[in-house]
């Protein structure tokens, strides 16, 4: 077990990579999945179930967390891992994201941003420093810088002031967090959709130093066309032997765009969220599985899928238990579709190491109908 963070490429095909991160917690196979656990859980999931699903690292988050129980309180119980029992590694995002989505009374500054929470209404402040301090008391192993991510469409000059900001935030969170062997810092990328913004931001993030690099500012709004062509430069002009971070994406299509164009890792809340409302992803496109036309089917969501919910219900079984909000119906279709999004990276990892991406990314497209199946 590697007392510290360091990343290895092992291959790769076009701007695609596939590689480990080791971490003092475990690896984590890159192109990487990250299922997440905002409030301390992947929501409707056992911790064994979700690393059964094949997920190395998940996430967790400095607003959802420093509001209820409070990072002092996860800190006095032995840590966010004891806490929710997951002993891999945990990404924690830093929480301004969250702040400007969620809590309400917002008011930024330079010093950072002040609010109310959206739970109680109470005051509270994040700052780069705060930020820092909250991750390290909940001692997860890959820390998001604090920073500010602008709405899209936006512009120029408001993107530019913002991603400023943010360099300045990526600085005091890189001063604050200081030297923790096997512990990461990871820089966000901002810049919008603007490639001189991007390439400020970048060299920002380079000179100050990191153990990897998000590329942050992304899936608000802007769309997938517009989303790929940010994609198209934005990861290379990131410091080529650290790891690559999407934030917040995506759907399936989304995710092996990503990995083409050179991202190694991805969250996103889809496939814990859709299975709540129903939506299973598959091989072949998305099931609702609320349609009358699942009612009687007896065939699983899909044949070829080895989870729990395909080896063992049916359709049938499964439009029953959700249209009866049936507390088993999140907890199966969560599992399926993190078991897909998993074996959706497998593939891709093996691909690139056997230098076919191209032919499995042809085929996963080919095999995708339009619309519900
Ligand atoms: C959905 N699109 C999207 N999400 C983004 C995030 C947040 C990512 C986190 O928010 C949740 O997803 C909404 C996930 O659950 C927790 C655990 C909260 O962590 C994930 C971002 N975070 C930071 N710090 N900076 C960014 O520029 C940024 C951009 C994003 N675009």
């Amino acid at each position: 077990m590697t007392e510290r963070f360091s990343f290895s490429l092992h291959a790769t095909d076009g701007r695609a990579r596939t590689g480990t991160i080791s971490t003092p917690r475990g690896e984590i196979r890159t192109p990487a999945f990250m299922p997440v656990g905002t409030a301390a859980t992947v929501k409707a999931m056992l911790p064994e179930s979700v690393r059964a699903t094949g997920a190395d690292v998940l996430l967790g988050n400095t607003y959802h967390l420093m509001l209820r129980p409070t990072a002092e309180r996860i800190a006095r119980l032995g840590g966010l891992h004891a806490f929710m029992n997951w002993e891999r590694p945990i990404l924690t995002d830093s929480g301004g994201f969250q702040v400007m989505s969620l809590a309400e009374l917002r008011k930024l500054t330079e010093e950072g941003v002040t609010f109310r929470s959206h739970i109680d209404g109470s005051r509270h402040m994040l700052t780069p420093e705060r930020s820092m301090e909250i991750q390290q008391l909940l001692g997860s192993d890959i820390v998001m810088c604090f920073d500010e991510c602008p709405a899209l469409p936006a512009e120029h000059d408001r993107i530019a002031e913002s991603m400023r900001l943010s360099m300045r935030w990526a600085q005091r969170s890189r001063d604050a967090f200081g030297d923790r062997p096997g512990h990461a810092l990871f820089g966000i990328q901002q810049g919008g959709d603007k490639e001189d913004l991007r390439g400020e931001s970048a060299e920002a993030l380079r000179a100050i130093g990191f153990d990897g690099y998000a590329v942050g500012g992304l899936a608000v709004g802007e769309g997938q066309e517009v989303m790929f062509r940010v994609l198209d430069y934005a990861p290379d002009m990131l410091p080529e032997d650290k790891p690559r971070y999407l934030m917040g994406v995506g759907k399936p299509d989304d995710i092996v765009g990503a990995v083409k164009r050179g991202i190694d890792m991805m969250d996103c809340v889809l496939p814990s969220r859709s299975g709540r409302t129903g939506q299973a992803f598959t091989r072949r496109g998305v099931v609702n599985i609320k349609n009358a036309r699942h009612q009687e089917d007896p065939r699983p969501l899909d044949e070829h899928c080895s989870c729990p919910a395909c080896r063992s219900y049916s359709r049938a079984y499964l439009h029953h238990v959700f249209r009866s909000q049936e507390i088993i119906s999140s907890m199966l279709l969560t599992w399926h579709n993190l078991h897909y999004f998993q074996e959706l990276m497998q593939g891709m990892r093996d691909a690139i190491a056997a230098g076919r991406f191209a032919d499995w990314e042809t085929d996963f497209h080919a095999q995708r109908a339009e619309g519900d199946i």
